[in-house]
């Protein structure tokens, strides 16, 4: 439903142009949440931000349901954006507003009567789970309760996207947890597409479907949720993985100078978590195997995670017991 193709996106600065989104094409399917990862300065942003044409695209298409966007007059995009929400990393709601006028506000805009915002507003309230703050102002709510009612105020016109830039990333774990089922809730409920920018593991594992990975303005790698932290196709994906995987968990910050045998990462999937391939390497190639660390991720329906193991052996048999994993279907990285 959603088809972006061939995106570029280029910002003029003293005579100088710069490409920010660089041929971005990719389509998201209804009620599917799309995840955006890269680093700093990638174009996650921006890219976004073409697709409610809060930024005007220099070329390419996006398409949502059958609308071509970038084709659409000034007035007919004010239209069309009552169908894409959008909510930010600081919330930015108005904090002379108390929450019901902060929900409300998108309504008064459309000239909603009194009575239907009066309905739609108390609904929403109900859905973030937020009625007895109806008459507070943003300062005296959490984050994670200014961020439901960013949720709120950005699904009030009944979006077909919710796009998110960083939503959750300025919260703590409790409140990013409540946000995170805030946005289950949208998609399950009333069938939303979710387009989110994170840069936070946990969160795309949790909550993405697919992923898609930029770099340097290009759509560097794109994959199910599970494959990609499985077993990232690019150096660059690999390297920014293991970035995230490192600050979630330091346990993996292990000294390789200190194991004489091959260190390995070795990631599975559903496919091969339950197979006793460890155990079969013990027996069949007479190798040592020690477990330095581990993670296991259980998603709604796929489970995958993670071993680092030393191996002790000849190189031979490490070899040999190395080639069986692979054929078994386990991803290896030899780190050492
Ligand atoms: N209005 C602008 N004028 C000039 N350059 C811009 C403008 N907006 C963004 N850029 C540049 O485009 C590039 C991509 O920025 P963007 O904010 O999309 O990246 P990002 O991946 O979202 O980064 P971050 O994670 O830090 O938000 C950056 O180099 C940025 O400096």
């Amino acid at each position: 439903m959603i088809e972006v193709s061939h995106l570029v996106k280029e910002f003029s600065n003293d005579g100088k142009v710069f490409r920010a989104v660089d041929d971005v094409s990719f389509q998201v399917k209804k009620g599917e949440i799309y995840g955006i990862i890269g680093l700093s300065g990638a174009g996650k942003s921006t890219l976004v931000r073409c697709l409610n044409r809060l930024e005007e695209p220099t070329s390419g298409k996006i398409v949502i349901d059958g609308v071509d966007m970038v084709a659409l007059s000034k007035k007919e995009l004010l239209n069309q954006r009552k169908d894409i929400g959008m909510i930010f990393q600081h919330f930015n709601l108005f904090l002379q507003k108390t929450v019901y006028d902060n929900i409300a506000y998108p309504l008064e805009i459309q000239k909603w009567p009194k009575e239907k915002i009066q309905a739609r507003v108390e609904e929403l309230l109900d859905f973030i789970d937020l009625k007895d703050k109806r008459g507070v102002y943003p300062s005296s709510l959490s984050g994670g309760q200014k961020q439901r009612v960013a949720i709120a105020r950005a699904l009030a016109t009944s979006p077909k996207i919710l796009l998110s830039d960083e939503g959750t990333s300025a919260l703590d774990p409790i409140n990013t947890r409540m946000v995170v089922e805030t946005l289950k809730k949208t998609v399950k409920d009333l069938n939303t597409t979710i387009i989110m920018i994170t840069h936070q593991m946990e969160v795309a594992k949790d909550i993405c479907d697919r992923i898609a990975v930029m770099e340097n303005g290009k759509i560097i790698e794109e994959n199910t949720v599970e494959e990609l932290f499985r077993a990232p196709k690019t150096k660059q994906t690999q390297k920014f993985i293991s970035s995230l995987r490192e600050s979630d968990n330091p346990d993996q910050n292990i000294d390789l100078t200190k194991y004489k045998g091959r260190v390995l990462r070795l990631s599975y999937d559903d496919q091969t978590v339950d197979q006793p391939i460890l155990s079969r390497c013990i027996k069949d190639y007479q190798v040592d195997v020690n477990l330095l660390s581990g993670n296991m991720n259980r998603l709604d329906v796929k489970d995958f995670g993670y071993m680092i193991v030393e191996v002790l052996g000849s190189d031979q048999q490490v070899d040999q017991a190395l080639a069986f994993m692979k054929e078994k279907g386990v991803y290896v990285e030899v780190l050492k």
